[in-house]
């Protein structure tokens, strides 16, 4: 059974189909790539799979549920996370305490504990501490857990929030144009730890990226979006050799 199945999703805002018959099956650890022009839909099938829109058709199975016109923190409890093309952190909040956010979900102590500090409370806080730092680790972010969101540079920006989504402990995990304003040197890096994460948290990632460098590296199956509708689907060097997505794509 796949981990994602998506069949003939779509919406339209006022006149324009924004996105239209969209079908996309993604098996589980898989490293999926969405790709097309600007303006294609891309962003748009995101919001439509995390529930901040809901779709005029179509249907969203993940591991084999139904969550089609769910709400976002529904979709969220049922196992997606995502990032931003344009980042969102608690910028006020320290490097650390913005992972803990994440970690929240899942760990339980009462309000009371919490305000009379009562032993659950700190021995909960102390294992989300380590679990934050962890994954901090993972994006060689731990030196900067101290450090307020909003001092980081762009590049462990973008990490943190991926480090964050994780923290969630996602079935699937949505990626938007996480190298977006990186130099190649912090692409190298990011490549890197998406794939330490696929392999080590065993994830399975949906990621859209305009840097075909990161694209042909890392994905294993792409599928192109232009004007709102698939134009091509299959493993990245198919896609990538496909006349029609160089004409669309690769060749404006
Ligand atoms: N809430 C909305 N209301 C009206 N139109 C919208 C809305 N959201 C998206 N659109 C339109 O839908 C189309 C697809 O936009 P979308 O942002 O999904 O494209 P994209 O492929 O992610 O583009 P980019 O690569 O530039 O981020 C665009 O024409 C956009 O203007």
């Amino acid at each position: 059974m796949a981990l994602l199945e998506v069949k003939n999703l779509g919406i339209s805002f006022g006149g324009l189909r924004a996105v239209n018959a969209f079908d996309i099956l993604i098996e589980k650890e898989e490293l999926y790539g969405l790709i097309g022009p600007n303006g294609a839909g891309k962003t748009t099938v995101f919001n439509l799979l995390t529930g901040v829109y809901r779709p005029d058709t179509g249907k969203v199975i993940l591991d084999g549920k139904d969550i089609t016109g769910k709400k976002t923190i529904d979709i969220s409890k049922a196992g997606i996370a995502r990032t931003f093309q344009n980042i969102r952190l608690f910028k006020e909040l320290s490097v650390l305490d913005n992972v803990k956010v994440g970690l929240h979900n899942k760990h339980h102590y009462s309000t009371l504990e919490g305000i009379l500090r009562l032993p659950n409370h700190r021995k909960v806080e102390k294992e989300m501490d380590e679990q934050a730092m962890e994954l901090l680790k993972v994006f060689n972010l731990e030196d900067a857990a101290h450090r307020k969101a909003s001092n980081l540079p762009y590049g462990q920006q973008r990490r943190l929030e991926i480090a964050r989504a994780l923290a969630t402990e996602p079935k699937l995990l949505l990626l938007d144009e996480p190298a977006a304003g990186m130099n190649p040197n912090e692409t190298g890096e990011l490549m890197d730890m998406i794939r330490f994460v696929r392999k080590n948290f065993h994830m399975t990632i949906l990621l859209i990226e305009h840097d075909m460098k990161l694209v042909s590296g890392i994905c294993e199956k792409l599928t192109v979006l232009n004007f709102g509708e698939v134009l091509c689907q299959g493993t990245t060097s198919e896609v990538l050799n496909d006349p029609q997505v160089i004409t669309a794509y690769l060749g404006e």
